[in-house]
C-alpha cells in the first residue's frame, strides 16, 4: 500500500467512526442535565470533541474541526467555571451545538464517502521531502591552511577516513583548483598572511565568480562573534575553533558530502487517537524515519526503554492522564532528561499551552500540522539529540563508544545472550609498543594510528558488532552471536589488515600491530568475569610475543 492509500484508509475509518462518537457525545450531554457530578462527564466530552477537532483538521475536514471546536469551547467554559451541574440555559445551548455537530457529521458522511484520496494531496509530503539521497563513495576535500604542519597533520588524519584530500597553503592556489575541479567540501582556515578574514573572503569571492555556493567548513583560532558571523555570511556550514577535533570535522564533512547514511531518526508518537497517530507516523516514515506509536500511556516506560526514541511527539489530552503529566514523568527519569518532547495537539489556548510547556517541553506543533513542517520540526530536534547523545557516549578522538558506553552495552547484550542462550564474545585489543610510536614520531602521529585502527574496525566489522575505545590504546569489541572460532577469524583478519597499514611521517614510514584476547560468555556469565578473562588472554598474547589473537582456552 502506498502512503497515499494508507492515509486515505485512515481518513475513511475516521469518517466511519464519527456517528459512533456522536452517539457517545449525545449520551454524555443527556447525562449532563441529570448528574450532580458533571466534571467526569465534561472531561470525557472534552476529549471526544477535542479529538474530533484535531483529527478532523488533520485529515483535511477543517469545517468539521471548526464546529467541533465550538462545542469544545462550550465544554471548556463549563469546566473552567467549575459548574457541578450546568444551568438549563447552558444545557440548551450545549444541546444546540451538539445538534449542529450532528448535522455536520451527517452531511459529511454522505458527501465524503464517495470522494477519492487524490483530492487530499495536502495531507502528504511533497516528493522532495521523501527521496533519501544515496551516499557517495568518494569525497573530494580541499583543505586550505597556511600552517604547513597543521595542514599535513589534518590531511593525514582525514585521509584515514577515506577522503580524497587536496592541500593548499594559499587562498589563490585554492581558487585555481576550484576553477579546475569542483570539490565536495572545502575545509578552510580563516586567517592568512593577506588578512585576518582572507579565508571567508575567498569563499565568498568563489561563490560570486562561479555562481553557486561552495560547501565550506571554517576553522580558526579566533572565537569572536564577528569571525563567526563572517563565516556564516560566507555560507559556512560549520565553524570550528582550533584546535579542531577531527571526529567533529568528520561528522560535519560526512553530512555535507552526503557520505554518511545516518541511522533513521526514531520518533515515539503518544496519542490516544490511533488514526491520527498513524497518519503522523506515515508522514515521518515517508521521510525515512522509524516510528513507534503508543496509545496507552501506561506503556510509556517500556516504549522509551525498548524503542529508544530520539524525540517524543505527544498529544496533550488523553484518558487517565494528560501530556503535561507524561512529559513531567519523562523529565523525572534520569535517562531521559534531555529527550526532546514536542506536543502535537489542536489546543490553541495560550494559557493552557504555556502551562503544558513549563514542564520542560521543547515545542508545540498545532494540528493540523503541515506535513513538511512536521518533518522539519522533528528532524532538527532529533538531529540535535543525536549530536548531544553522541558527545556523551562517543570518544572524542576516534568516534567509537567510550568506556562507559561500551560497558553499558556489554551489560545489556550479556543479559540478552543469557536470556536467548546465544553466543557472545568479548575481545580486548591493545596496540603493540605504542609508547615507542609516541616517543619516536610524536603524540599527533600516535593519534593517527589510533584513528586508523578505529576506522578499520568500523569499516570491517559487521553492523551488529559493537566497538569501543576502552582506554588509551586499548579497544573493546563485542561480537554478539559469534562463537570463539568465528570471533578469532574476524579479529585475526583485522589484525592482518592493520599490519599492512603504512604510516608516513617526516621522520619515515612505519607500521603497527596489535594483540587481542577473546573470551566467551559460555564460560563467563558476569560482566566482570568476561572482562577479566579477555584482559588476561590479551596479556598472554602480549607475553607470547605480540601481534597475535588468542582465545581464552587457547592461552597457554
Ligand atoms: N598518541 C596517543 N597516545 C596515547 C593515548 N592514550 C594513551 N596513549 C599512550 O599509549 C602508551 C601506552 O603504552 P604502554 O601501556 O607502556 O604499552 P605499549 O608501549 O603499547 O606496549 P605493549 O602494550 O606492552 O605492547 C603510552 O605511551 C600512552 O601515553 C592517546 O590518546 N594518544
Amino acid at each position: 500500500m502506498t502512503a497515499q492509500e494508507r492515509i486515505a484508509a485512515l481518513r475513511k475509518k475516521f469518517l466511519e467512526q464519527l456517528p459512533e462518537r456522536l452517539e457517545r457525545i449525545k449520551v454524555l450531554s443527556t447525562q449532563l442535565s441529570t448528574t450532580a457530578a458533571a466534571a467526569p462527564v465534561l472531561d470525557e466530552l472534552h476529549r471526544l470533541v477535542h479529538n474530533i477537532k484535531g483529527t478532523g483538521r488533520s485529515f483535511g475536514f477543517s469545517d468539521l474541526g471548526d464546529v467541533a471546536g465550538q462545542v469544545e469551547d462550550l465544554v471548556c467554559s463549563l469546566l473552567d467555571s467549575g459548574a457541578s451541574a450546568p444551568t438549563t440555559d447552558c444545557h440548551q445551548l450545549f444541546g444546540q451545538s451538539v445538534q449542529v455537530l450532528g448535522l455536520h457529521i451527517a452531511a459529511l458522511c454522505t458527501t465524503e464517502s464517495a470522494s477519492e484520496y487524490t483530492e487530499h494531496e495536502a495531507l502528504l509530503l511533497p516528493e522532495t521531502c521523501i527521496a533519501p539521497l544515496s551516499p557517495k563513495e568518494t569525497c573530494l576535500v580541499y583543505l586550505c591552511e597556511d600552517d604547513e604542519l597543521l595542514l599535513q597533520q589534518l590531511s593525514i588524519q582525514l585521509g584515514c577516513f577515506g577522503y580524497e584530500i587536496h592541500t593548499f597553503l594559499s587562498t589563490e592556489a585554492l581558487r585555481e583548483a576550484v576553477r579546475e575541479r569542483w570539490p565536495d567540501v572545502v575545509l578552510m582556515d580563516i586567517e592568512f598572511p593577506e588578512g585576518r578574514s582572507a579565508g571567508t573572503s575567498i569563499v565568498q569571492a568563489i561563490r560570486q565568480e562561479m555562481g553557486k555556493p561552495l560547501p565550506a567548513v571554517f576553522m580558526s583560532s579566533h572565537d569572536d562573534i564577528q569571525s563567526r558571523l563572517n563565516a556564516v555570511l560566507a555560507g559556512g556550514e560549520a565553524y570550528f575553533h582550533k584546535p579542531v577535533n577531527v571526529m567533529d570535522l568528520v561528522r560535519v564533512m560526512d553530512e555535507l558530502s552526503n557520505r554518511s547514511q545516518p541511522e533513521p531518526y526514531r520518533v515515539l508518537i503518544v496519542d490516544d487517537e490511533p488514526g491520527v497517530a498513524t497518519y503522523h507516523a506515515i508522514l515521518l516514515q515517508e521521510a525515512g524515519m522509524l516510528t513507534a506509536q503508543l496509545t496507552d500511556p501506561a506503556q510509556l516506560r517500556n516504549a522509551l526503554d525498548d524503542f529508544r526514541p530520539d524525540i517524543v511527539l505527544m498529544d496533550i489530552y488523553m484518558p487517565g492522564c494528560n501530556g503535561r503529566d507524561l512529559a513531567k514523568l519523562i523529565r523525572q527519569l534520569p535517562d531521559y532528561v534531555g529527550l526532546p518532547i514536542v506536543y502535537l495537539s489542536s489546543e490553541t489556548d495560550r494559557q493552557k499551552l504555556f502551562s503544558a510547556m513549563q514542564v520542560g517541553v521543547e515545542g508545540f506543533l498545532c494540528k493540523p500540522v503541515v506535513p513538511q513542517e512536521l518533518v522539519a520540526a522533528v528532524s532538527v530536534r532529533a538531529d540535535r539529540m543525536r549530536i548531544l547523545r553522541s558527545r556523551m557516549v562517543r570518544d572524542s578522538l576516534t568516534g567509537l563508544l567510550n568506556h562507559t558506553a561500551i560497558t553499558q552495552f556489554l551489560e545489556n547484550v550479556l543479559a540478552n545472550a543469557e536470556r536467548q542462550q546465544a553466543e557472545l564474545c568479548f575481545t580486548m585489543i591493545d596496540i603493540d609498543a605504542f609508547k615507542q610510536v609516541n616517543d619516536t614520531y610524536g603524540h599527533p602521529v600516535g593519534d593517527q594510528v589510533l584513528l586508523a585502527l578505529s576506522r578499520l574496525m568500523q569499516q570491517r566489522l559487521r553492523g551488529s558488532d559493537i566497538v569501543g575505545r576502552y582506554g588509551g590504546e586499548e579497544f573493546a569489541i563485542i561480537l554478539a552471536g559469534a562463537s570463539p572460532a568465528m570471533a578469532w577469524d574476524i579479529i585475526d583478519e583485522l589484525r592482518r589488515n592493520f599490519e599492512l597499514f603504512k604510516f608516513k611521517t617526516p621522520q619515515g614510514t612505519f607500521s603497527c600491530t596489535f594483540s587481542a584476547g577473546i573470551a566467551s560468555c559460555t564460560r563467563h556469565t558476569t560482566l566482570t568475569a568476561l572482562r577479566e578473562a579477555a584482559d588476561k588472554t590479551l596479556y598472554r598474547a602480549k607475553h607470547n610475543g605480540r601481534n597475535q589473537v588468542l582465545i581464552e582456552e587457547d592461552a597457554p
